[in-house]
């Protein structure tokens, strides 16, 4: 394939892109960063954009417009505008989306045709924050470019192979033949993160691994050998671990409380678990980790205890199903920047034989446990933009 792969991320408030030309070879690594962009803050009071080459230049370091809203609709055509002026949009051969929720349907990447936006469309319930926001880019570049190649990556694809057991609620039959089931999320940086794990251990058998993806929203993957064996993550992306604002699991008592004795409306519900819960609700402050860190406020560290608590919690259970572990890698924003953290987790985790080597923590070094420590320690960014151009590579070059 000549030209070059754009790949669009999108998330709640954010927009991540890059661009990519495909090496030779059919591998993550062959494939040659060209550019990396990520809007932030957007729909919010400070939008903001960074660009940089593949070599790491600034190429673009703005705040964007704060006399409209600066929303995902704005953020894609300023990339547009962007993808002109530079490479030129022409260049570009074929564009990958991460689309979080894949339903039972689509367990591998698709060519994103209009039936099968329309159906993962109807995925949005299952995914509010994330599945608009991944289709719209795509609607609109089908309008604009109707010949251009579009593939949708999906969040739950790693997850498809667990066993029954691993992806059932306990609900009656019909329910989970209907399709709810746990279906697991950050799949994309999970087989990211996991090859890398591979490659660093110099073997595909990396054992029992638990791989914590932590940023705005968070995770934790068991996988076994690379296969994903369980995640903390279910039949949406508010399961698990609290997030930036959402609540992670809770009892589904306290939502029948909150509709049936507080009087709330589903709506209400949604937004309160959603959007504010997790370390906002708790800390009363904010949902950037940095905030809570640098602060000294009671509701800060609250919030922070909490996190950890759960974290340590959630990696125990995991630790159960996989029989023991091996490896535990931090990835994603808080995972590969946040030393207390990772101490105050690997501190939760003593008990499995993880001893964490401070030092190799607080220069955020690639191993960060202990020679002697008989649980490796790890910190592995992820690339899940990486990720979807390969993918989006293979199905644009191989069709079946
Ligand atoms: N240096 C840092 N120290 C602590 N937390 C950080 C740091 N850098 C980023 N984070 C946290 O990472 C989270 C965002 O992670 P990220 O992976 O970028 O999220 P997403 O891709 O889901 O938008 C935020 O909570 C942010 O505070
Ligand atoms: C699935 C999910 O929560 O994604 P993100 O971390 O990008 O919000
Ligand atoms: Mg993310």
């Amino acid at each position: 394939m000549s030209g070059e792969l754009l790949v669009i991320n999108n998330g709640s408030s954010s927009l991540k892109f890059a661009v990519f030309t495909p090496g030779a070879e059919a591998e993550p690594d062959a494939l040659a960063l060209r550019a990396r962009g990520h809007f932030s803050g957007l729909g919010g009071a400070r939008p903001h954009l960074l660009i940089r080459d593949g070599a790491g230049a600034t190429l673009t370091d703005e705040a964007l417009a704060t006399d409209r809203v600066f929303d995902q609709a704005a953020a894609l055509q300023r990339l547009l505008a962007w993808l002109e002026g530079q490479a030129g949009f022409e260049r570009i051969a074929a564009v990958g989306h991460r689309v979080v929720h894949g339903g039972r349907d689509y367990r591998q990447p698709v060519r994103l045709d209009a039936p099968t936006l329309t159906r993962l469309e109807a995925l949005t319930p299952l995914a509010p924050l994330h599945q608009p926001h991944s289709l719209a880019p795509a609607r609109l570049l089908a309008s604009l470019r109707p010949e251009l190649p579009q593939v949708a990556c999906f969040d739950t694809s790693f997850h498809s192979g667990q066993s029954w057991v691993a992806q059932a609620y306990a609900l009656p039959q019909r329910l989970s033949e209907s399709g709810i089931v746990r279906y697991g999320f950050h799949g994309l940086s999970y087989e990211y993160v996991s090859r890398r794990l591979a490659r660093q251990l110099g073997r595909a058998e990396t054992g029992r691994v638990v791989m914590a993806h932590l940023g705005n929203g968070a995770s934790l993957c068991a996988t076994r050998d690379g296969a994903s064996i369980a995640s903390s993550m279910g039949f949406t992306t508010l399961d698990g671990l609290p997030m930036g604002t959402r609540c992670g699991y809770l009892d589904p008592g306290v939502v029948l409380h909150l509709l049936q004795q507080e009087g709330l409306t589903p709506e209400q519900v949604a937004r309160l678990l959603y959007h504010e819960s997790g370390l906002l609700g708790v800390s009363g402050l904010s949902a950037d980790m940095r905030v809570l860190l640098d602060s000294r406020e009671d509701g800060a560290r609250a919030a922070i205890e909490l996190f950890v608590h759960r974290l340590v919690r959630e990696i125990g259970a995991l630790a159960a199903v996989l029989g023991g572990l091996d490896h535990l890698v931090f990835t994603a924003g808080i995972g590969e920047h946040a030393a207390p953290i990772r101490a105050a987790v690997a501190a939760g985790c003593a008990w499995l034989g993880l001893e964490l080597d401070p030092a190799a923590n607080a220069t955020h070094s690639t191993r960060i446990s202990t020679e002697a420590s008989r649980v490796g320690a790890w910190i592995i960014p992820t690339d899940e933009e990486r990720m979807i151009a390969h993918h989006t590579r293979c199905l644009c070059m191989d069709p079946d």
